[in-house]
């Protein structure tokens, strides 16, 4: 079998800005918290649903300044990828669903971005269709352009970013990239 051959992170990285650091990113978290906590009753303890992967580390880091705001949070997770390691998206495939019951519960979906917006819109819909009673969205970023599909809007957002391919903090350049502590845009 032929390995496919990844441009390099250091390359994407040589050609692209830093849009938010680390510490921006620390601080819009908190300030996501602070209005999620605001809007959730800990006797009705939400179920927290990462989009992984790039959701993974927003959700892990949203999670723990709700902990510190005396919010307790039921996790589960799933994986749908409608990007596939690419720079454009395409159709989305289910590579795992969440095994809680969402029956009457409220859900709180984590991903790191809403782009196009098909990945949160069939998400939502799959929750909904679960029953729950209430599904909101938190995104670490929102994407600016006029593409975005209707009926999908994220009801928490830290960060806005530009209508660039952008990586880091959860988000991948062609699967490199996850863990690194900022957003990064590939200039043009
Ligand atoms: O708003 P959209 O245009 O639908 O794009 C947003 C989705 O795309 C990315 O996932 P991706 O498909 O890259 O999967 P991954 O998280 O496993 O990288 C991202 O994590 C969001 O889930
Ligand atoms: O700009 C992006 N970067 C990484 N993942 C994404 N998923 C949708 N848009 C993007």
């Amino acid at each position: 079998m032929t390995a496919v051959a990844h441009p390099p992170l250091a390359d994407a990285l040589a050609k692209s800005d830093l849009l938010h650091d680390h510490a921006a990113i620390d601080a819009a978290i908190a300030g996501m918290a602070d209005a999620v906590r605001a809007d959730y009753d800990p006797d009705d303890v939400p179920l927290y649903v990462t989009v992984m992967h790039g959701g993974m580390p927003f959700a892990s880091a949203l999670a723990m300044e709700l902990g510190k705001r005396g919010l307790d949070l039921e996790f589960d997770y799933l994986h749908a990828t409608r990007y596939r390691g690419q720079t454009s998206g395409s159709g989305l495939a289910w590579l795992h669903r969440p095994a809680t019951p969402m029956r009457d519960r409220r859900v709180l979906l984590a991903d790191d971005i809403l782009d196009e917006g098909h990945t949160m819109l069939a998400v939502k819909q799959w929750c909904e269709d679960q029953g729950a009673r209430d599904v909101r969205i938190a995104v670490l970023a929102v994407k600016k352009h006029d593409r975005c599909v209707d009926g999908i809007h994220a009801d928490y957002v830290g960060l806005e970013v530009a209508d660039r391919y952008v990586f880091g903090y959860g988000m991948d350049y062609h699967e490199q990239g996850r863990n690194l502590p900022g957003i990064y845009a590939l200039r043009d």
